[in-house]
């Protein structure tokens, strides 16, 4: 076998995911802490839910109130039922004693009935409401951000902590938020009306229910730090099977024989869970016992009290038997109201994370000022220009002066890393300059809306995004609302760019899907999408085009057919061309040799061909590689 890592050896470059990370805080939180946070996390849930459904809301709030009333009326009529039974004479007398307040239980259980399935009715309608209504507020907040933002890596924690368990959350907390209303509801309706027949009452309950609150308590924390603990080895684990189970890795995977050594992976982290989740079963059993044993002594003290009251007098019998039920219906919403509110605390971490993604990119969207950037500029001036990455050492751009005018063709030249692509998505407004400013006849861009700058620029990227859409979709995007009738502008851009031999040979042409993520769908080579690529710039038909490297993975033919169909286009539309291969530059109204960031010189082929020796360099070297006597004139 080819790979040679040790079997066991950790999987050092992994760690827990980003979204995990509340799990130490959840596991130690107490009692204490947990009550406290409730209002907090409640008030989160309910303000989005108010704004997701507001008639759903109000709707299950009034049945749950309803549920509890009826709840405390019935254990009230369990009373008068007893009441009426056990007092002497004749049973059918005794019954028909019973008969009004036994109407009222029924009554009483039958509200209840109903109350109950609104509640569920509200809950089953407002939880997708509310997911969809902050999954829609996350991906406008996306789509809205700053592009420079994407480059922050905090940035991207925030997000997939929020993309993954903030939503999560939202979505269990709605639930168990209603659960704890609906518990606490029922909790103070049985506690008031058990406080009601006889004061005593009330301590008995909680004695009786006590021990349960914290076995139920312990059992979530133990399974949350199971959980924490296990989450590290469960990704490994699905680590391993996704390479067994993706396209991407599965060539690999054969050619490589590394099937035995990631089966083996596979088993050595199952292994782990499975211990750890028989360890867990263990302790909970142990915590259940106990729970059961303390809850045992309590209710047997409830129901000692109990007996003592109704030994001395000081409580009737009929009332002695309502507060059995109510123990019952106390120990049932007690339970119910702690696991949820357990839920909820984890929960409200998560939710706390959205928000302060919502506010950081709030932060980092540009506010919509009103106004817009000039459309077709005759004039874009670069004054004093400089651009840094966040958190890199040294700035990307610096000192940028350059004026492009209406209908020129500008070429950006220079090595790797030189900023040619950087000064490209400045000019686009991609990207604000840290000193400086671009300015569209005389407006400068930080002054204006983004979309109406974006609405002048059409862009062919160095590594252009594979939509995964149809070929129609791919290169209509950009104007989906064109007016094209029998596709005229569409075969024409695709004629220019070369993409119509892709699509013809594509089984449902421009309708195919470009994924095969999904059943018929299609894949393409690199230079297929580049074709593509330019296509999409082209029907986007806008003043100013930027084509950073657009012909890099293109065959000669194809490459030909780009460049023959700018200089076609090129009448009365500003192109900034970016490309290593100079001898397509050499027609550019202005070349600009960039080096380190930097302008270092700017003029046409002839003159910096007589003038610049770095660029005469690259060019000659360029220009001999195509010759068969590769001597070094030009
Ligand atoms: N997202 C980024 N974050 C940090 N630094 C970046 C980022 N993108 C580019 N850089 C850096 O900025 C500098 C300019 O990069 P740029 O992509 O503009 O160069 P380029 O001239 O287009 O290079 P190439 O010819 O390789 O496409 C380089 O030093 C690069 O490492």
């Amino acid at each position: 076998m080819a790979m040679k890592t040790k079997p066991g050896a950790p999987l050092a470059e992994l760690s827990a995911p980003v979204w995990f990370g509340h799990a130490d805080q959840v596991i130690r939180a107490n009692l204490w802490q947990l009550l406290r946070a409730l209002p907090r996390a409640m008030g989160l849930v309910a303000r989005t839910a108010w704004r997701a459904d507001r008639a759903a809301v109000a709707l299950g709030f009034a049945a749950q109130v309803v549920s509890g009333l009826v709840t405390a009326v019935g254990l009230l009529a369990v009373t008068g039922v007893l009441t009426s039974l056990f007092v002497a004479g004749p049973t059918p007398e005794r019954l028909v004693a019973a008969a009004p307040s036994l109407a009222v239980l029924a009554a009483a259980y039958a509200v209840r009935g109903v109350a109950d399935t609104v509640v569920s009715g509200a809950t089953l309608r407002l939880r997708p409401k509310v997911r969809h209504r902050v999954e829609r507020d996350l991906a406008e907040s996306m789509s809205r951000i700053d592009l420079i933002t994407f480059d922050e890596p905090d940035f991207h924690d925030a997000l997939e902590r929020s993309r993954h368990a903030g939503m999560d959350a939202v979505d269990s907390a709605t639930h168990q938020a209603i659960v704890v209303v609906g518990g606490l509801i029922a909790l103070a309706a049985t506690a008031a009306t058990a406080a009601l027949l006889h004061p005593l009452l009330l301590p008995v309950l909680l004695l009786s229910v006590a021990p349960e609150t914290w076995a139920t308590l312990r059992t979530a924390r133990l399974e949350y730090e199971f959980v924490a603990t296990t989450i590290e080895t469960r990704r490994r684990r699905s680590l391993t099977t996704d390479l067994l189970a993706h396209k991407e890795s599965a060539a690999e995977v054969r050619v490589f024989g590394a099937q035995p050594f990631l089966l083996a992976e596979h088993d050595r982290h199952s292994r782990v869970m499975e211990d750890a989740q028989i360890a867990l079963g263990a302790r909970q059993t142990r915590v259940a016992l106990l729970g059961r044993g303390l809850s045992g002594v309590g209710i047997g003290l409830a129901y000692a009290t109990l007996g003592w009251l109704l030994y001395t007098g000081a409580t009737p019998l009929a009332v002695a038997g309502a507060a059995l039920l109510a123990i019952r219906t106390v120990r049932a919403s007690l339970t119910q109201v702690v696991l949820a509110a357990n839920r909820m605390f984890e929960k409200s971490l998560y939710i706390s994370d959205l928000l302060a993604f919502f506010a950081h990119a709030e932060s980092r969207t540009r506010q919509p000022t009103g106004r817009t950037a000039p459309a077709d500029p005759e004039v874009i001036a670069v004054r004093g220009v400089s651009f840094g990455y966040p958190g890199a050492a040294k700035p990307a751009l610096a000192d940028i002066d350059l004026t492009i005018r209406r209908g020129q063709v500008i070429a950006l030249v220079g090595e790797n890393g030189s900023g040619k692509s950087t000064l490209a998505k400045l000019l686009a407004g991609l990207y604000q300059p840290s000193e400086g400013s671009i300015a569209w006849d005389g407006v400068d861009l930080t002054t204006v809306d983004a979309p109406s700058v974006a609405n002048n620029v059409a862009v062919v990227m160095q590594e252009p995004t594979r939509w995964p859409l149809t070929a129609r979709h791919t290169v209509t995007l950009g104007q989906p609302d064109r007016w094209d009738p029998d596709d005229h502008y569409l075969s024409q851009v695709a004629r220019d760019s070369g993409a119509d031999t892709v699509v013809t040979t594509l089984t449902h042409g421009w309708d195919s899907l470009l994924t095969t993520r999904f059943r018929d769908g299609h894949d393409l080579s690199g230079g297929q999408w580049q074709r593509l690529s330019v296509a999409r710039a082209l029907y986007r038909d806008a003043p100013i085009l930027i084509c950073d490297e657009p012909t890099a993975a293109l065959d000669a033919r194809a490459e030909a057919a780009v460049y023959e169909s700018l200089r076609t286009l090129q009448s009365g539309r500003t192109v900034i061309l970016i490309t290593h291969r100079l001898a397509s530059a050499r027609h550019a109204d202005l070349i600009v040799v960039m080096h380190q960031g930097r302008i270092l010189q700017t003029g046409t082929h002839t003159h910096l061909l007589a003038t610049n020796p770095h660029y005469a360099d690259l060019y000659t070297l360029q220009a001999n590689s195509y010759r068969d006597d590769p001597s070094p004139s030009i």
